[in-house]
């Protein structure tokens, strides 16, 4: 049986090749833009005010104190959005602006309105200090400069990324075609009824992995429940969909050793280029992966209980679909273990945790109780993937553990 490490090498060198398309960016989040993107603009595009107020010279104010106040004529009043032309501008002459308001040349600096005295008649203010340039403004270009980079490829797409290409006119970007992953559910057993016998099981592996389609970047095609008569079915199914636009072909349940347990045999059918079957984890011992030669379609079986599911769509499925799509490797954080934990030395180890801060700051994980792969009430618990690396067995107290989160990619926290 390989390890983890040696089943990730396997996917890294199984790569199927996906598309590239151009897309509106208001509909890009959680996409992967393939090349670098540049700022087109200045921004801001103009020197603007950051507060209500007076826009005057600060020059102007270099003789005046207390003793020796001066009046500043208000020569108009500026909006955010309006044009800030001025035919004329004197010598202690002032122009109101309102916040976001571009500011006329020969201004150079502004008085916020809480400060400002105005004349009896109000035409003018009375300033009666030294005013120091520079105050309240925010200089054009002074937040990304034309042609700086914006984002690298390789970037999952995130809100903030969004705001930026909206301020900064990038209307379009060239990203991966979002992979289209056809899920099946297997077993007799399995039921998609509320109200069901003892000896039927719910479905919900398949629910699961389409809930994380939003975040993991793929579409969730629903291929139903294999039983367990269907070996030839689905081997149907498969040949079907090599020739269609699925990319990834992943089912859960029958890849153990049962007399029902079809998916081996059926996909060692095929003509693979790449292929495993079993690795060193728990949960999800039984995992295969293969790679169709002559297609760009990959399949993963994932064991059927569904933590085992779950963990290995986190550490298989989810690493391979972020490689595909250009984006680099996720690196795990670090949190210092809260409670000793034992296992078996050379097997890797995915573990519900509980991850929490301490008040000074300290990231602390602690391992829950029931780590068997058909316990939900622990992963309901836990809100955070635990990895106990492999060629360790004893994990003391305050060690600094992997983490990954469950609901996403970590990179969208740890650039
Ligand atoms: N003799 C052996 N038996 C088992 C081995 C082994 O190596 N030798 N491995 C064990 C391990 S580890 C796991 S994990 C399971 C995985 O087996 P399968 O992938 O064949 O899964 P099934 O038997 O089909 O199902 C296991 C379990 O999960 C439930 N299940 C399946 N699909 C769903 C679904 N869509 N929604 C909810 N629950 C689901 C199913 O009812 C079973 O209870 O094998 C061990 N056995
Ligand atoms: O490893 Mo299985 O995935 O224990 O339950």
């Amino acid at each position: 049986m390989i390890d983890y490490k040696k089943a990730k090498n396997i996917l890294i060198k199984s790569k199927i090749n996906i598309k590239d398309e151009v897309i509106n960016t208001s509909k890009s989040l959680n996409r992967i833009n393939v090349q670098d993107i540049y700022c087109p603009v200045n921004y801001p595009a103009g020197t603007n005010a950051a507060f209500d107020g007076f826009a005057i010279n600060s020059k102007d104010t270099s003789t005046i104190n207390k003793k020796n106040p001066k009046e500043f004529k208000i020569l108009k009043s500026i909006s955010a959005g309006d044009n800030p032309k001025l035919n004329k501008v004197k010598k202690f002459q002032a122009v109101e602006v309102m916040t976001g308001a571009l500011i006329p040349k020969y201004f150079d600096t502004i008085i916020p309105i809480e400060k400002i005295v105005f004349t009896n008649n109000k035409k003018s203010i009375v300033i009666n200090e030294k005013i120091k340039t520079n105050q309240h403004i925010r200089h054009a270009g002074s937040d990304y400069k034309k042609n700086e980079l914006v984002i690298n490829k390789g970037t999952i797409i995130q809100p903030s990324h969004i705001l930026a290409f909206k301020t900064l006119g990038i209307k379009s970007i060239k990203v991966k075609k979002k992979l289209n992953i056809l899920f099946f559910s297997t077993g007799n057993e399995i039921s998609n009824n509320i109200d069901i016998a003892d000896w039927k099981v719910r479905n919900s592996n398949s629910h699961y992995i389409k809930s994380l389609s939003n975040n993991f970047l793929f579409n969730y095609i629903e291929g139903g429940i294999l039983r367990d008569k269907d070996e030839q079915f689905f081997k149907k199914q498969i040949d079907k969909n090599l020739r269609s636009k699925i990319d990834i072909i992943v089912t859960s349940g029958a890849v153990s050793a049962g007399k029902h347990d079809f998916i081996p045999s059926v996909v060692k059918k095929f003509n693979l280029s790449n292929f495993f079957k079993g690795v060193a984890i728990r949960p999800g011992k039984p995992i295969l992966f293969a790679k169709f030669k002559g297609s760009e379609k990959a399949f993963f079986g994932l064991p059927g209980n569904p933590i085992s599911s779950s963990a290995c769509f986190r550490f298989f499925v989810y690493p391979y679909i972020l490689n595909i799509l250009g984006v680099k490797e996720e690196k795990p954080f670090k949190a210092k273990l809260k409670n000793s934990f034992f296992k078996k030395k050379n097997f890797t180890r995915f573990i519900k945790a509980r991850l929490t801060t301490t008040h000074n700051g300290n990231l602390e994980i602690k391992v829950l109780k029931g780590q068997e792969s058909f316990r939900i009430k622990s992963f309901v618990e836990s809100n955070i993937w635990g990895l106990f690396k492999h060629g360790q067995s004893n994990f003391k107290k305050s060690e600094l553990i992997d983490c990954y989160s469950p609901i996403g990619s970590n990179i969208n926290i740890f650039k």
